[in-house]
């Protein structure tokens, strides 16, 4: 009947659907909805058999580990992670709110915070072992772990951080981990083996306070202006080597202005005839793994921030810069690392093509196991995408984009395809 067939339509869920699901979870800071996150992920994870473990390394932000045992336990696992946490979202400024996942039917976008940062590849590795065990009956050889972390975009560090210093991680023998990357502009896909390492650094300024009237040499605003055009100078330098080709996005040091703060505030706007005695500017800092930290601090403190012109600076390093050997926090993509060529043929068995390897220009929960020794390759299968990440309109273009990327997934996780576990990982 038309009544029994309706109700069939509103239980049948796809994985487009599933997607929605996930993405009207408001999981976005300050207040993530990580319980809500997490039953709908154990929800799904119960059709597969997988096993949960949930663990609580802060107390309100839950890290669940699903695992799909693999045939022989002794082997060294694989690792899909995302995070469940988004940045935040202004409502006002959407097409479409950014906690509706509504899908436009006429061009397939499907609007919501998250959709590419990056809860795209969280279902879609869920989606691709769906299709392994339903149409293939897949058992893998390796044991594979997904991860569904907090904390990722606030830094990482009661998330990721704490997960690989516990026992429980060191239990897990990983051998491989895929993280998120970044979509695609064209036809090929994206693939990240390092990514930039962020420093928030404070740059401060002290002067005389004098009159309004008077100019002098010295004041605080003044001197901290100096400071922000040797700064910006710079960045134009960095920024001038990319576009002239000469460097790549992610080798420049990026510095930018994120907050500037002076002024003696009155009830309603600023005292305007003082010349006040203190003032500071925050910038955002990121370096590849290439360049010399020591050089860069070198930089702040001679240049940028020098107590000959009355200046400090204080450098808040996100994360560490090397791994537990001292190594820089980079993944080969050669044939040193007997995981990349397999991933590639993975991605090339799914018909799919990978642009060069890239450093990531932001930062992730990759620089964790990267710390650990462990190759981490970041990865989101979205090409013919336009990079939307943190922006207004978060769209994930579109759904086709989003199926294919779940082939992607499937043929990664099977470990090259060649239609069966030979030549693979697992
Ligand atoms: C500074 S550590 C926070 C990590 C964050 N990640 C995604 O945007 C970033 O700012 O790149
Ligand atoms: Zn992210
Ligand atoms: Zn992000």
């Amino acid at each position: 009947t038309a009544h029994h067939q309706q109700d069939q339509e509103t239980t049948t869920t796809t994985p487009i659907t599933r997607f929605q699901q996930y993405l009207r979870i408001n999981t976005a800071h300050p207040n993530p909805d990580y319980s809500s996150a997490i039953s709908f992920i154990q929800s799904q994870s119960q059709l597969l058999n997988l096993t949960a473990h949930l663990f609580h390394f802060s107390p309100s932000k839950p890290l669940l580990l699903l695992t799909w045992p693999g045939s022989n336990p002794s082997l060294p696992s694989i690792l899909l992670n995302s995070h469940i946490d988004s940045v935040p979202a202004e409502p006002s400024k959407w097409l479409h709110p950014p906690f509706s996942a509504l899908r436009d039917p006429s061009s397939g976008h499907i609007y919501a915070r998250g959709a590419q940062d990056d809860k795209c590849i969280g279902l879609q590795y869920l989606e691709a072992i769906r299709v392994l065990q339903s149409q293939f009956n897949y058992k893998p050889t390796r044991t594979i772990h997904i991860s569904y972390v907090p904390d990722e975009e606030v830094g990482g560090f009661d998330g990721m951080m704490a997960f690989v210093r516990s026992k429980e991680f060191e239990g897990l023998n990983l051998g491989f981990v895929l993280d998120e990357g970044q979509a695609s502009v064209g036809d090929e896909y994206r693939v990240f083996y390092a990514d930039r390492s962020p420093w928030h650094v404070v740059v401060r300024a002290m002067g005389t306070p004098r009159h309004g009237s008077w100019m002098f040499d010295g004041g605080a605003v003044e001197n901290l202006m100096r400071s922000v055009e040797v700064m910006s100078r710079f960045r134009e330098n960095q920024l001038d080597l990319v576009k002239a080709g000469l460097a790549g996005y992610s080798d420049v040091v990026s510095v930018n202005p994120v907050y500037l703060k002076a002024g003696i505030p009155t009830p309603n706007g600023f005292v305007m005839n003082m010349q006040p005695s203190e003032a500071e500017a925050g910038f955002d800092i990121r370096f590849s793994p290439t360049t010399d930290p020591d050089l860069l601090k070198k930089k702040i403190a001679d240049e940028w921030a020098p107590a000959s012109r009355n200046m400090s600076f204080e450098i808040t390093e996100k994360g560490p810069l090397r791994d537990y050997l001292g190594r820089p926090l980079m993944t080969a993509t050669g044939n040193s690392n007997p995981w990349w060529p397999i991933f590639k043929q993975a991605v090339e068995a799914a018909g799919g093509k990978l642009s060069k390897p890239e450093i990531l220009a932001s930062t992730t929960d990759a620089r964790f196991t990267r710390q650990m020794g462990i190759p981490t390759l970041g990865f989101s299968p979205m090409k013919n995408t336009t990079i939307l990440l943190h922006d207004h309109n978060e769209v994930f273009l579109k759904d086709t984009v989003y199926l294919e990327g779940i082939k992607v997934v499937m043929m990664a996780i099977e470990g090259g395809g060649a239609g069966g576990v030979a030549g693979g990982w697992c």
